[in-house]
């Protein structure tokens, strides 16, 4: 397999020679759109090598070329590439910055449940591509290595000491990936240290731990929250990296959301900076399904179908009464997918709106006209509402104060609140007829129960998958599913931007054709979002982070992303 590693700086470099004419620097791209040029220019040919020696790209007339990283570049990515287009964006390995480690056979040879499994060990070639849908002229694009046990590890089981963290908002499903990474290293590997730490990052060097064992944890996946606690702010990374080394922990499994993930990523720069022997492992949780690149987070199955029983309470109010309107507020503070999934699964909305979507309320085309027209035609409705929705209209009418949370989350004004009152005075204003509304907000309800059946074994599976990755000597990387796979993900691409609907995405289209509300967008603001798709640089959160590879706006990967991005 040809192997490069790309510095980022070494490729700007590159990409300022290959693309001299069209930009003439490049250095401010983030990393993935550093690749997805460099995808481009492999794919049209204009690229048929490229090989990185010192700082001096030259072109090859051989695809494999390896080219050792020089030792102080070891925190950049590590991408290796190979013949039509194809490039994996690879997670860190011991290997890179610790010589002549010791391995070991992988304990589940003896195993009577996995020996017999054919090809239970993943081959060191396996890797998942991050676009399935492709033309037929397409290069074989962005790759993540897949997940699953190795053959070899490089940790004997009596010398592991794990540890487990939750960080951030609770999700339906922590306390079972808990409990599997406690299961995964006692009955797969023989590992008999895991601790809990109490209270999230601030746990680490502010709580006591507590020692996690298969009796400790046998049922706790039936319990929503988390057993070890968690918090909000409180990440001294070298704080936290003192406490890891005082404490002799080898294996570091932190479960949380994209701050959480930042959290994580700066830990194991710190590690790798000591040299250390220690595996910084991330779980990627969030109901509101914010994180990139992975299919889904766990718990949004949960959340969404908890959500339906708000809904459907809503609905019950509504037809009951005359001119009823049943207003529910759900999650999902900068990403609107629980209100958008929960909407298309109930049937029952007739309008849904969320942060990526602006709306307005007066005149032709706004909110109220449409609730009248509801009420005129049907005699009732149901609106669900994501709580970042419409905040710029709130702060606008509210005057609000710029309000953070510990970790530096915007801190929301009540909108279910504030557009219940709305509508009232507007119909007071109107007197065309008398509505009765019902305010529904099960927000915190719909992230405080355990988790559903399928999500149980989506977070089975990722703890196994983090487990099995640490154990091989892989670090510095959260486990996720792509494309339906367990894989692992590098931490520079999982908290590099949001993951956001996309409006213009057919899947928003779906949802619009099954309310038939308004779009609230013009001709002019589709063309503009367009754009701002394509050029993937020009915002820097929102729609492009689901163009990542290549850049490509082709229904291929519209396609793709809307099964697989929730
Ligand atoms: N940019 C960052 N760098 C380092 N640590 C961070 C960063 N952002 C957040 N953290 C740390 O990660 C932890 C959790 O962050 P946060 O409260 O934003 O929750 P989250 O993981 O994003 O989960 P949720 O989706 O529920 O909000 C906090 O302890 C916080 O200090
Ligand atoms: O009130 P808290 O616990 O700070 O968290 C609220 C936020 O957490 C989330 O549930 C994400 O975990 C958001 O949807 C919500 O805005
Ligand atoms: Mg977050």
């Amino acid at each position: 397999m040809p192997c490069i590693y790309l510095p980022v700086g070494f490729l700007s470099h590159c990409m300022d020679s290959i693309f001299a004419p069209k930009s003439s620097s490049i250095s401010s791209l983030s990393s993935s759109a550093l690749l997805s040029r460099f995808l481009e220019a492999s794919s049209s040919r204009k690229l048929s090598s490229l090989t990185f020696i010192g700082s001096r790209p030259f072109r090859s007339s051989s695809y494999s070329t390896t080219v050792a990283m020089a030792s102080n570049d070891v925190s950049k990515p590590k991408i290796i590439t190979g013949d039509f287009g194809y490039v994996l964006e690879d997670v860190p390995h011991f290997t890179d910055y610790i010589p002549d480690l010791s391995t070991y056979s992988n304990p589940l040879q003896d195993n009577p449940a996995f020996s017999v499994v054919k090809q239970y060990f993943v081959h060191v070639d396996d890797s998942v591509p991050q676009k399935i849908v492709v033309h037929k002229d397409s290069p074989r694009g962005i790759h993540f290595r897949r997940a699953g046990p190795r053959q070899k590890v490089y940790f004997d089981s009596d010398e592991v000491h794990a540890c487990i963290v939750t960080c951030g908002g609770l999700c339906p499903g922590l306390n079972t990936v808990i409990r599997e990474i406690v299961y995964s290293l006692y009955h797969m590997y023989g590992v008999t240290t895991v601790l809990g730490i109490d209270g999230g990052y601030r746990g680490f060097y502010a709580r006591n731990t507590i020692a996690l064992t298969p009796k400790v944890v046998n049922d706790i996946h039936k319990r929503g929250g988390t057993i070890l606690g968690t918090t909000r702010g409180g990440h001294d990374t070298s704080k936290i990296v003192d406490s890891i080394q005082d404490r002799g922990i080898n294996q570091v499994y932190i479960i949380g959301g994209d701050g959480t993930q930042k959290g994580a990523s700066v830990i194991f720069e710190e590690i790798r900076r000591r040299g250390l022997k220690v595996v910084v492992a991330g779980s990627p949780k969030t109901i509101d399904n914010d994180i990139p690149v992975i299919d889904k987070s766990f718990g949004f199955d949960t959340a969404v179908e908890e959500a339906q029983r708000a809904i459907n309470a809503a609905h019950v109010e509504a037809e009951s009464v005359e001119n009823g309107i049943g207003l529910v507020k759900l999650m999902g503070r900068y990403s609107g997918f629980i209100a958008m999934h929960a909407t298309l699964a109930s049937r029952d909305v007739d309008c849904c709106l969320i942060p990526e979507s602006p709306f307005y309320l007066d005149g032709k085309g706004g909110l109220f006209e449409y609730v009248e027209k509801q009420l005129k035609e049907n005699g009732h409705m149901v609106i669900v509402i994501a709580e970042g929705a419409g905040q710029e209209l709130l702060s606008e009418s509210m005057q609000s104060r710029n309000q953070q949370d510990a970790s530096g989350n915007k801190l929301l004004q009540d909108v279910g609140l504030w557009i219940s009152q709305g509508i009232k005075d507007y119909f007071s204003r109107q007197k065309t007829m008398a509505i009765n509304l019902k305010y529904i907000d099960p927000t915190y309800m719909i992230r405080a129960v355990p988790s559903n059946a399928s999500d149980n074994v989506y977070c089975t599976l990722l703890a196994q998958s983090a487990v099995h990755g640490a154990m091989a000597g892989y670090t510095g990387f959260t486990s996720g599913l792509v494309n339906g796979r367990q894989t692992y993900i590098p931490f520079y691409r999982i908290i590099e931007k949001q993951n956001k609907v996309v409006i213009t995405d057919r899947m928003w289209a779906r949802l619009l054709s099954s309310t038939n509300q308004p779009s609230f967008m013009s001709d002019k603001d589709v063309i503009e979002d367009k754009t701002e798709c394509i050029s993937g640089e020009k915002k820097v959160e929102g729609p492009a982070t689901q163009f990542l590879d290549n850049g490509n706006y082709a229904d291929g990967v519209l396609e793709n992303k809307e099964v697989s991005s929730v």
